[in-house]
């Protein structure tokens, strides 16, 4: 039988040197699970549970930019906490996704063991799957604790990702429109 999550914790209080007899850490690994459990939460959710059929007919075919969506995801490598914003926009093609669906959706990827690269393709392919667009992009710009906290320590670099799909990869012209809106081009 596996260990729970919990019990796991309790070892790794053990491993780090700590008693977790102590009041203090009483219900840590409990906590703790509890809270890894949450941060992870996006295996349990799904595209159709999260687009809940929120796609409505319009005849608008501009640009749609939802910027400044903040993102809190772990990498895959440590485990720690990578923190930033998504900028996701799309061309409409007759239907038009729910607004906050676009966050629930970056939110369901987040909060799995992600690299930023992998988790900036997840988020472009699932809108361009739910939204037929003819084109789609997505920007992320994030920390690395693991680049901060530890390892080479350098607290101001940013990395930034970026996947285009359909009219935002073969129209430059599309590429700078959602650039500049969202403050990256001039
Ligand atoms: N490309 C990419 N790399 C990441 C991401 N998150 C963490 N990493 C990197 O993953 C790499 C893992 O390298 P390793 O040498 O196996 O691990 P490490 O000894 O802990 O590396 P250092 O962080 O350099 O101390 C490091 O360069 C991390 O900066 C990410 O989202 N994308
Ligand atoms: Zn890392």
């Amino acid at each position: 039988m596996s260990r729970s999550l919990a019990e796991n914790y309790r070892e790794i209080l053990v491993g780090v040197g700590e008693n977790p007899q102590r009041e203090g850490l009483l219900d840590t690994p409990q906590r703790a699970a509890k809270a890894m459990q949450y941060l992870c939460n996006g295996y349990t959710r799904s595209l159709d549970e999260i687009v809940n059929g929120a796609l409505f007919e319009s005849q608008n075919d501009e640009m749609v930019v939802v910027r400044d969506i903040e993102l809190y995801s772990l990498c895959e490598h440590h485990m720690l906490p990578f923190i930033g914003k998504a900028h996701v926009a799309y061309l409409p093609t007759g239907r038009v996704l729910g607004l906050s669906k676009v966050a629930r959706l970056v939110d369901m990827f987040a909060r799995r063991l992600q690299i930023q690269e992998n988790l900036t393709r997840q988020i472009a392919c699932a809108i361009q799957e739910v939204t037929d667009a003819a084109g789609v992009g997505v920007v992320i710009e994030a920390k690395h604790m693991c680049m901060m906290m530890r390892g080479v320590e350098k607290q101001n670099s940013v990395m930034i990702s970026s996947v285009m799909l359909g009219e935002f990869r073969e129209s430059p012209t599309t590429r700078h429109e959602f650039l500049k809106l969202i403050g990256r081009h001039t």
